[in-house]
């Protein structure tokens, strides 16, 4: 611990008011509780807002029990006993079934959300509400850089989106995880430390150890963090920009599908990777290409029609190719013996 670092401050009842000010009307909530200080400060705090309004919206607190560690259950119960304490009614997930062999983290992801939206579903709360900080965001930025994203992807995590069709809320996205801890211990409240966030098997791990050598030099969560705002907002401002030119070559294309060569090629090079991506997407039959995949694919394209030669490429699922002068996507005819893949989320 860095001995010159400022201390953390509590947050207080009133910043909680502010950082909860959009939940008055929302009728139920599910606040996702792994055991961890982040998000026992969410339940903490979230009870101790409750308490204070005559209305509000009613709060359901869920751990999901991975199966993964022998002492998830004991923190789980732990979670259930401070819940309880705190008049908040708390329900254990399990996630059941096999355990891929690779990409853990990820499936275990994948489960909890699932589970965690269906409680939401079942207890009729319109938002899973985590307790990401900002030295998530700072991570989540880092590994994303390391495994070379572009805009949409070094955007970070969103304050609120959606997932499996239930609203998603982080309102401490802003908030320095050491401001949680100093919030518990003011309190007094316990929490658990999951040892597989010190795990140097996990990329993540591994990554967060470098936050403090790359804070030395200026690299700190916060920057991180400002930097995923801002690309957000580029990434926002772009979206609509390719809005308006899928819009222009529809009505400019002259009906008929796919766009006309000519026009899509004026658009600038970061338009037509979106609008390249959003074609791929719509076909629903494969995973999701990766940037690196749809810049090579339209470097190829380029060069076909400064050669004229004709163009035909597979990507995804699907087959993109050049066609009387018009731009096509469509999906890909299914090789002999192969089944048609199931979609994955975009990185
Ligand atoms: N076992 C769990 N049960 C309930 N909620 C959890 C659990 N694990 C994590 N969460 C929620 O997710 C937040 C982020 O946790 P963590 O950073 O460990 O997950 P992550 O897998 O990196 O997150 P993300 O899924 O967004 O990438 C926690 O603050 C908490 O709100």
């Amino acid at each position: 611990m860095d001995k010159n670092a400022p201390v953390a401050e509590p947050i207080s009842a009133q910043e909680a008011r502010h950082l909860f000010a959009g939940w008055k009307r929302i009728p139920a909530l599910v606040l996702a509780v792994s055991g961890g200080p982040d998000s026992v400060a969410l339940l903490w705090l979230a009870a101790r807002w409750r308490k204070s309004l005559k209305n509000g919206p009613d709060l359901l607190a869920v751990t999901v029990d991975h199966g993964l560690r022998a002492a998830a259950a004991h923190e789980a119960r732990n979670v259930k006993r401070l819940a309880s304490s705190l008049g908040i009614t708390h329900r254990i997930l399990s996630w059941r079934g096999p355990k891929p062999k690779t990409g853990v983290p990820r499936a275990a992801r994948d489960a909890r959300y699932e589970l965690l939206a269906r409680a939401a579903r079942s207890a009729s709360a319109v938002a899973i509400v985590t307790a990401h900080t900002q030295d998530d965001q700072a991570e989540t930025v880092l590994m994303r850089l390391s495994r070379g994203s572009g805009i949409t992807g070094l955007a970070g995590m969103a304050m609120q989106t959606e997932r499996h069709g239930v609203g998603l809320l982080r309102p401490f996205l802003e908030i320095p995880k050491a401001r949680l801890v100093a919030t518990l211990d003011r309190a007094k409240v316990v929490y658990a430390d999951d040892p597989t966030n010190h795990d140097p098997a996990y990329t993540r791990s591994r990554l967060r150890a470098l936050m403090p050598v790359l804070a030395s030099e200026g690299a700190d969560a916060r920057t991180f963090s400002r930097l995923a705002m801002r690309l957000s907002r580029a990434d926002a401002a772009l979206e609509r920009m390719t809005d308006g030119a899928e819009r222009y070559l529809r009505l400019r294309g002259g009906g008929g599908g796919g766009f006309d060569i000519s026009l899509f090629s004026t658009m600038a090079e970061e338009i037509q990777v979106r609008l390249l991506r959003r074609a791929l997407a719509g076909g629903m039959t494969a995973h999701s290409p990766e940037l690196g995949q749809i810049e090579t694919l339209l470097r190829a394209l380029a060069q076909a029609r400064s050669e004229g030669r004709r163009f035909k490429q597979s990507l995804a699922g699907m087959t993109v190719s050049v066609e009387k002068e018009r731009l096509v996507v469509r999906p890909a005819p299914p090789r002999r013996g192969v089944r048609p893949a199931g979609r994955s989320s975009r990185s």
